[in-house]
Formats: structure tokens, C-alpha cells, sequence
């Protein structure tokens, strides 16, 4: 089958699939995989096939592995997009109702970004007595008023009572005395030569006042459960007598490199590459709900990965890399040697179709991500962002979506997951949308769901938030 509006050719059938949906953006720009633009001497050579615009030549491919009886197998196995989505989120569901029962208190200072797992109550009454709203004068009964010698300071023991006639200096937070009627501005009063005090403009009995528990009484609730902590929420709590909040802990999450070719520092040499997932995924996780306990690169080595996993008492294993069918993709053979339950098994999703989820503790998952790095990002946000989400009791993002700035080539069967920006009311796709490559998510504001098929220019389309987006997708909701 091949997808639609895609002319069968056979010169493109040598080019990969992924390779040919990267072309698409490639006009005029560099080659996919980030090279330099062809030099003019190279582009004299084309031949009739090259000299097609990449665009066309994208068109023209037939989608070889949509051919393929052993592709045609995965897929079947494979989970629609959607789906996968739904089977990570419900995989955790009865653990994170668990978890919830064994909850402690985090102090405020550890608390932001979690979740209430308890109401927020008041545990005193807001203010917690008649306070000053104003630097001024307290004063008792109609002016004008003697004024006495000491004034009353904001954390002050209760001050003397007032009688009628009388008035006291008092600051902004400041106990007013008791027979105090209102709170006179320093700006509204005058005080003549004999020390007495007079009103500029008239008084209103209980002006410039805060009664106790005006904002609340004590065993109010505040906020329900549910809420994330912000720091408007770790301020409240402070306010309202708090030193620790009862919050769903995040989620812990081991993270497992797997590859020989990787790096860790410095430049790619003798066929080996820089590993862009160590330093990538653990903030991402982070900002996710997870906190990283663990982050190690393993190498291709199926002893290794088989030690660290049984070692692991994580709630959330992440590995990236060998979750396809070469000789050193350890993946899934390790998870059928410590009979894991596979959950997903390959989505179907363009890239990181190798993605897969498991079982492999009673309270632990396993995100296999693909190595090829957007497919990485891919599995990030398909399955393990609901994943963490719902162990870090967090609410499900807010559906977003936005017309396209342009035509999307689809994939036949595969949803595309591409990394867009958001240029005033419409989704822009971006160039560099290659499995291997960062180069577009990196400069995203969202990554854009297209169906199977293709979206159209103007199609409203599904947009997946990026953490750290905040010029992005939340422009949706303003
Ligand atoms: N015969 C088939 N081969 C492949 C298929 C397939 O269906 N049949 N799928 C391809 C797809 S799609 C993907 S994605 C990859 C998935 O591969 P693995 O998850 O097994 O990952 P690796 O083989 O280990 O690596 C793939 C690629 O990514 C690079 N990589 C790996 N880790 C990192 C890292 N931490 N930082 C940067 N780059 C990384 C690695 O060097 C490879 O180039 O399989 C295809 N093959
Ligand atoms: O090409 Mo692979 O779809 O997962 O990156």
C-alpha cells in the first residue's frame, strides 16, 4: 500500500522512508541529515531522477517497508498512537492510587512543581488578628484626636485599647488596638501645633482595616487536592501556618544508556558519536514530574542492562537505544529473560516506531526508547510522559491545536509526530525533522500530530507541549 497522493516510483524505492519525509522540508535548504547544501560542481551532476525538487522526490517515494512482509508484521503488533498513549497512562494507574496511601510531608522548600495529596485547610484564621492595612493613625470614635506618645509597630504585642477621641501612630501589618473604629492614611491626616490630630477627608467607620479571617477562618479549605504547587501555593501554605505540604512524590526514574558508539564529552571521531540522550532526557524527565535517581551508560551489553535492571528499584526505567532487531539490541531479549510483561509493543508512530513499554516489577515500568534521538523524544512524550504524569498525580495537558502553516506529507499508516513553531494563530513545520536529527526540535515550540495520511495547509492539528515552551503552545489558551 502506499500512501496517499504518493507516486510509485522505482528509483525512489532505494530511499529510506524517514530519510524521504525529512526531504519534504528541504527545498531549498541543506541535505536531511544536516549536511551542507550540495556544492554548485555536485548539483551540475544531478541526474534526471536528482534533479527533482527534494520535495517532489519525497512525493514520489512508495514507502519500501510499507512493502515489506516482515514491516507489515511489526505493524501488527504495533499500537496505534493514540492508543499507546492510553495504555501507558492506565498501565500506572492502580500504582499511583497505591502510592497515594503512603504519602508523608515534603517540606516547602521541596515542594514545588508536586502535587496536593491533601486539601491545603487553614490552620489559623487569615489575618490571624485585626491588622492596619495602612501606615497611619488607629483611631476611636469621630476626630479630632489626642494622640499618644508610643505608636504600635507590626509585630508587636497587643497594644493598649483606645478610647474615643484618642488616636495611636500605627504601621501598615500592625495589631490595631482594641476600641480602634478605623485606620487613618498618613497622607489623609494633619497634626496641629498642640498635638492634635485631624482628618483631611471624612472617616469611614472600619476604613483601612483587615478584620481577622477576612481571607479565611482556620479549617477553611484553601486549596482541593489536585492543585500543583507553585509558588503562589508555597507562599499560601507559608501564610497559612505550614512548614511541610502533603504532595504525591515524584516519580523515580532510572535512566539506562545503551550503546557502544557513544561519548561523552568532546568531539565524534573514529565512527563514534557524542550521546545526546544522557544530557537530554533526565532535565526532560524532570520537568515531566520525574526525579532522576539514576543515570548510566551501559554500553551493548546484555549482562550489564540484565544487572542494572533487576538491580533498579525505580518506579520508571528508561533506556534508550537497541529496542530494534540488530545483533546488539539487548532490549527486548532482556525484558523476555526477566519475564516482563511487554504492554506496547511498537507504536505506530513515525519516528520511534521501535518504542515499546513493559512491565517489569509489580510497581515498575520500562520505557524503551529508540536511539535515533527524535525517535527518542518521540517515545518520550507517547509513553513516558503519561506514565510520569499520572504517578506524579499531574493533570493531563489541555488539548491544543492549530491550523498548519503548510501541507504535511503523512505517513500511510503511521501517525508523524513533527516539530513545529507557532508564528501567530498557525503551526510552521520545521526542516531537520529526521529520526536522528535534534535540530528542529530543538528550535520547537510543539510537536505537531499528523495522521496518517498527511495534514493539509490549514488542517487543525493536534500540538503536543514542550516543557519549556512558554512562548508556545500556551499562546493556544490566551
Ligand atoms: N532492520 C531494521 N532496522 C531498523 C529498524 C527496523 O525497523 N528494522 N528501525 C529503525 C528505526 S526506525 C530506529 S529508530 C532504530 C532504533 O534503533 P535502536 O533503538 O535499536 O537504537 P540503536 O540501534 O542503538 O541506535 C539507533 C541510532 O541512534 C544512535 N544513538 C543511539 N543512542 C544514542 C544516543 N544516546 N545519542 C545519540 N545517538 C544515539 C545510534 O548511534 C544509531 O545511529 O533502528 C532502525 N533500524
Ligand atoms: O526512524 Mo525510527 O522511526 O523510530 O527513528
Amino acid at each position: 500500500m502506499t500512501a496517499r497522493g504518493i507516486r510509485t516510483d522505482e528509483d525512489a524505492d532505494d530511499l529510506d522512508a524517514e530519510e524521504a519525509l525529512a526531504l519534504v522540508k528541504q527545498d531549498h535548504g541543506p541535505a536531511p541529515d544536516g549536511r551542507a547544501p550540495a556544492s554548485p560542481a555536485h548539483r551540475g551532476h544531478r541526474t534526471a531522477h536528482d534533479s527533482r525538487a527534494p520535495h517532489d522526490r519525497a512525493r514520489a517515494t512508495s514507502w519500501p517497508e510499507a512493502r515489506d512482509p516482515r514491516a507489515a508484521h511489526a505493524r501488527s503488533r504495533a499500537t496505534p498512537w493514540p492508543e499507546a498513549r492510553e495504555t501507558a497512562a492506565r498501565a500506572v494507574r492502580a500504582a499511583a492510587r497505591n502510592a497515594r496511601r503512603a504519602l508523608v510531608p515534603v517540606p516547602l522548600d521541596a515542594a514545588l512543581g508536586l502535587t496536593l495529596a491533601a486539601p491545603l485547610t487553614a490552620l489559623t484564621d487569615l489575618p490571624s488578628f485585626d491588622t492596619s492595612a495602612m501606615d497611619g493613625w488607629a483611631v476611636a470614635g469621630p476626630g479630632a484626636w489626642e494622640v499618644r506618645d508610643a505608636g504600635v509597630l507590626a509585630g508587636h504585642a497587643e497594644p493598649e485599647p483606645l478610647t474615643d477621641g484618642t488616636a495611636v501612630r500605627i504601621a501598615t501589618g500592625a495589631r490595631i488596638p482594641p476600641g480602634t473604629t478605623a485606620v487613618l492614611r498618613t497622607e489623609h491626616g494633619r497634626v496641629d501645633d498642640r498635638g492634635r490630630l485631624h482628618a483631611t477627608r471624612e472617616v469611614v467607620p472600619g476604613q483601612d482595616t483587615r478584620p481577622r479571617g477576612q481571607e479565611c477562618r482556620s479549617g477553611d479549605q484553601l486549596l482541593p487536592v489536585g492543585t500543583q504547587v507553585t509558588p503562589a501555593v508555597l507562599g499560601l501554605a507559608a501564610a497559612a501556618g505550614y512548614d511541610a505540604v502533603t504532595v504525591v512524590p515524584r516519580p523515580r526514574a532510572d535512566v539506562f544508556v545503551l550503546g557502544d558508539e557513544l561519548l561523552a564529552g568532546g568531539l565524534p571521531r573514529d565512527g563514534l558519536i557524542r550521546d545526546a540522550l544522557g544530557p537530554m532526557l533526565p532535565p526532560w524527565l524532570r520537568a515531566l514530574g520525574a526525579e532522576v535517581t539514576a543515570v548510566r551508560r551501559i554500553g551493548d551489553d546484555a549482562e550489564a542492562l540484565h544487572r542494572a535492571l533487576t538491580a533498579s528499584d525505580a518506579d520508571v526505567v528508561v533506556t534508550t537505544g537497541g529496542t530494534a532487531a540488530g545483533p546488539v539490541d539487548h532490549v527486548r531479549p532482556t525484558l523476555r529473560r526477566i519475564g516482563a510483561e511487554l504492554l506496547v509493543d511498537g507504536v505506530q508512530v513515525r519516528p520511534g516506531h521501535p518504542m515499546l513499554l513493559a512491565r517489569t516489577k509489580e510497581n515498575q515500568h520500562l520505557v524503551g526508547l529508540p536511539g535515533n534521538p527524535l525517535a527518542a523524544v518521540s517515545g518520550l512524550l507517547t509513553l513516558a510522559e503519561p506514565l510520569v504524569r499520572i504517578l506524579a498525580a499531574r493533570p493531563a495537558p489541555q488539548p491544543c491545536a492549530m491550523p498548519l502553516a503548510e501541507e504535511v506529507q503523512g505517513h500511510p499508516h503511521d501517525t508523524r509526530l513533527v516539530p513545529v513553531v507557532l508564528r501567530g494563530d498557525r503551526a510552521v513545520p520545521l526542516h531537520y525533522n529526521g529520526p536522528a536529527m535534534l535540530r528542529g526540535i530543538a528550535a520547537a515550540d510543539a510537536l505537531a500530530v499528523v495522521p496518517p495520511g498527511g495534514a493539509r495547509r490549514g488542517q487543525e492539528t493536534e500540538l503536543l507541549d514542550l516543557p519549556w515552551a512558554s512562548q508556545g503552545i500556551e499562546v493556544c489558551f490566551t
